[in-house]
């Protein structure tokens, strides 16, 4: 940039000239931050000329040149994910000139990543007037088509990921909108604040999507990505979140509402409104982003993709990725969880995993909940809390008997699995454990269940003495949702031909509480054909 100051112009018409030359020159070459520098200078020369000039023609001519150049800053603004300032710019240009095209298409692009699709799909429809656009009508119309399609979807709640499943998840994913469904943020008998469901939700229902403010992805090695790689990952995506932050206001605000590890009881409860695309842009704070807070915030709210409750879509499998995903993290875990995650792209979908009542808190695992009360006592306290959930509360008690003890060792020792359903069964009819309760231990016990029930000599063996394969499987799902390795039994189970159509009903529903609704009839069963689900995601 000194170059300019160094060299001799003339008149500041010859160097707004060079100025314009130099912009173009870097916006064509795609250097986006030295064209915002060049189009900068531009900008304020244009603007002292206009306030220094009295011939109203020569006014007209410089706003035409100054309109422009706002315009072609915010594409690169846009182009480097400073959307606020990028939407400034389109702003004022557009004050210029209402009807500029450029600044209308910049503006809606930006506005659809702020997820504002009805008010994007205003600009485009807006671009499309100006007769000189047939040239780009094919581009225009694609964006009409992407901003009917996310409205749609962000109003109803209705994905539909089936053709790129059928299509071996080929190309891009899919175009998904930010959706919020029957939930609120309240207080949580678990801790601090929780998300809860507004009304009965059935099994597979999306609840939630929302597009990560940051991740970050390395390739999957045998055996998991090394310290080293971990620590470069965490700094990566530790300079993208502040980064957003810094670029966006409303990100900062909203990074701000979670929790950085802080008594559950002093955290305010915000309106799940403060998280709709319509809630106020760029607003407020001119705070700096805290470095100290928002490490905190990370610590306590990052998710992995590839956890225990979660599947991950397409390419991003054969990634470790880590990533904020803001609304996502005011779900707490639980050891009965009713939801799930399913990565797609850089948007998680949360969706049911079983049925919900109104008034439910929504929660999904954060670590393998089929294992007993103590082995997830470590595990939660590797997460930094004690879990308070029913079901650890349940545990506390009936895992002090000597009987479960005794269980624990047989398990322990390598016994015959089924002698350990065998007798814990009859210890649950013994202390008459119901409903909700037998499905807490039999969780718990799983190890033993699943090796009974997935061992045809086992359930030769035990046949009339253990309870039948699917009473054991509802019962888990009925606190625990579902989970890949109940849909492994059942279908073993209707391979075998003990099924009906009952459970391949009972299948397919298995299917939606993992998958999500999001995965269509067809294409569900296409996964479920191949048997090779773990292959294929
Ligand atoms: C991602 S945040 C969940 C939202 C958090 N409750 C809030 O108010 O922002 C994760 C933190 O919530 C708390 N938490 C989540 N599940 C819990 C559980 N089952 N029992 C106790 N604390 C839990 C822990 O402090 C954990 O570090």
């Amino acid at each position: 940039m000194g170059q300019y100051g160094q060299e001799h112009v003339s008149t500041a018409e010859e160097l707004m000239q060079e100025l314009r030359i130099k912009a173009t020159e870097h916006l064509i070459r795609e250097e986006w931050q030295d064209s915002i520098q060049v189009y900068s200078r531009f900008i304020k020369l244009c603007q002292e000329q206009i306030s220094n000039t009295h011939q109203q023609d020569q006014i007209t001519k410089l706003q035409k040149s100054l309109c422009l150049a706002l315009s072609n800053r915010a594409e690169c603004l846009f182009r480097q994910r400073d959307l606020s300032l990028g939407l400034r710019d389109c702003d004022q240009a557009l004050e210029i000139d209402s009807a500029h095209v450029k600044s209308l298409v910049c503006k809606g692009k930006i506005l659809l990543s702020f997820n504002r699709y009805s008010m994007a799909l205003d600009c485009f429809k807006a671009a499309l007037l100006d007769p000189q656009e047939n040239a780009n009508l094919e581009t225009l119309n694609g964006y009409l088509d992407k901003c009917k399609k996310l409205e749609f979807q962000s109003k109803t709640g209705y994905f539909d990921l089936s053709d790129w499943v059928l299509s071996g998840f080929r190309g891009k994913p899919p175009e998904m909108a930010e959706y919020i469904g029957p939930v609120q943020i309240k207080r949580s008998e678990l801790s601090g604040r929780g998300l809860f469901a507004i009304k009965n939700i059935d099994a597979g229902t999306v609840m939630l999507v929302t597009k990560a403010i940051a991740t970050e992805r390395g390739i999957v090695s045998a055996g998991g990505p090394s310290e080293n790689a971990q620590m470069v990952m965490w700094k990566n995506f530790v300079d993208k979140v502040v980064e957003s932050a810094i670029k966006c206001k409303r990100i900062h605000q909203l990074i701000s509402t979670l929790s950085a590890g802080e008594d559950g009881d002093n955290l305010e409860v915000p309106e799940i409104s403060l998280f709709r695309p319509e809630a106020e842009l760029g607003c407020q704070s001119n705070e700096k982003p805290d470095m100290v807070k928002i490490l905190s915030i990370l610590d306590v709210n990052s998710l992995v993709e590839d956890s225990v409750s979660a599947k991950v879509f397409g390419k991003n499998s054969d990634y470790y990725g880590i990533g904020l995903w803001v609304l996502a993290s005011f779900i707490n875990h639980s050891c009965k969880p009713n939801a799930r995650r399913l990565h797609v792209g850089d948007h998680v979908v949360v969706h049911a995993s079983r049925d919900i009542k109104a008034g439910e808190e929504i929660t999904f695992a954060y670590f393998d909940v089929f294992c007993p009360l103590e082995k997830r006592k470590e595990m939660s306290l590797t997460w930094g809390f004690q879990c308070a959930c029913k079901r650890c509360k349940f545990e506390e008690e009936v895992c002090s008997k000597q009987d479960m003890k005794e269980i624990e060792m047989l398990l322990e020792r390598g016994i015959d699995a089924g002698s350990v359903v065998f007798r814990l069964e009859e210890r649950m009819r013994r202390w008459t454990v119901r409903g909700n309760e037998r499905g807490y231990l039999r969780a718990s016990f799983w190890n033993a269940y699943g090796e009974a029930y997935g061992s045809e000599k086992l359930i030769r063996k035990w046949r009339g003495r253990i309870p039948a394969t699917d009473v054991v499987v509802d019962s888990v799902v009925d606190v625990n949702g579902s989970d890949d390795r109940l849909l492994r039994l059942l279908r073993e189970e209707l391979s075998r031909g003990g099924g009906n159509v009952v459970d391949m009903e009972k299948t397919m529903k298995l299917s939606r509480g993992i998958y999500g609704k999001v995965v269509k009839k067809q294409a569900m069963r296409s996964l479920l054909e191949l048997g090779s689900q773990e292959q294929m995601l």
